[in-house]
């Protein structure tokens, strides 16, 4: 019974991150990755794209569908403005575990609400159990045919208001083109492709951004 991936990486984060220094917690695992073992965290690439679109955005409510370790997270709540909140959705509960010990480390608890369980579940739930009425941003990086009928389910659940931006992860590798014609077709969305690569590698891929329009 030896350890999983994620618990090594939490490792490294608790041997050699300052505790309380999200930055510390980003780049122990960044070398990890890129040093160590190979991990699908979003990486420094497409997560210097990612800070500067939160950073952007400025959101009080985040959504992220697809914690895994919780480096996207950190990266997503250390930009947030005071008041700022990020719910996150993880499905598998040892990616979870392993999530909220990074999250900890990072001194960054107060600002994340990590939730276990299927987005397709938990989105309708999103007004009675958080009190969120509509998403400033939402981070998509869970299961890449998952993308488009969630975007969809928060449509219809009135949880996009006019300017919510989406940030799509993975567009081309692994890829999501059934969520990529719908967002770059529908007269809903304002889409741009922000190209970059698959993290830690030189193979190409790219985030979506996607503004709702109302
Ligand atoms: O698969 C990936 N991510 C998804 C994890 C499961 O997410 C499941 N999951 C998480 C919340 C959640 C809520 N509801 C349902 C499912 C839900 C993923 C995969 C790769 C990748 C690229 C090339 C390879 F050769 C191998 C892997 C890269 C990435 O950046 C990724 O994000
Ligand atoms: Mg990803």
């Amino acid at each position: 019974t030896g350890s999983t991936r994620p618990q090594r990486l939490l490792r490294a984060v608790q041997k050699k991150a300052t505790q309380g220094d999200p930055q510390s917690v980003i780049a122990t695992i960044d070398d990890f990755c890129r040093h160590s073992e190979w991990a699908m965290n979003v990486g420094d690439e497409k997560g210097l794209i990612l800070d500067s679109i939160v950073s952007e955005v400025n959101p009080s409510t985040a959504l992220e569908l697809g914690t895994y370790c919780g480096y996207s997270t950190v990266r997503i709540a250390r930009l947030l403005p005071p008041g700022g909140r990020c719910i996150t959705l993880e499905f598998n509960p040892a990616y979870a575990a392993v999530a909220r010990q990074v999250i900890a480390w990072a001194g960054i608890q107060d600002k994340v609400q990590l939730v276990e369980g299927p987005s397709g579940d938990l989105i309708p739930q999103m007004k009675e159990l958080f009190g969120v009425q509509t998403f400033d941003f939402v981070f998509l990086d869970h299961w890449k045919d998952r993308y488009l009928p969630d975007a969809k389910l928060l449509e219809e659940c009135g949880l996009l208001r006019e300017g919510t931006v989406l940030l799509a992860d993975n567009v081309i590798c692994p890829g999501t083109p059934e969520y990529l014609q719908y967002v770059r077709n529908s007269p809903r969305y304002e889409s741009r492709y922000f190209k970059s690569h698959l993290e830690y590698t030189k193979v190409e891929d790219g985030l979506e951004k996607s503004v709702f329009l109302g």
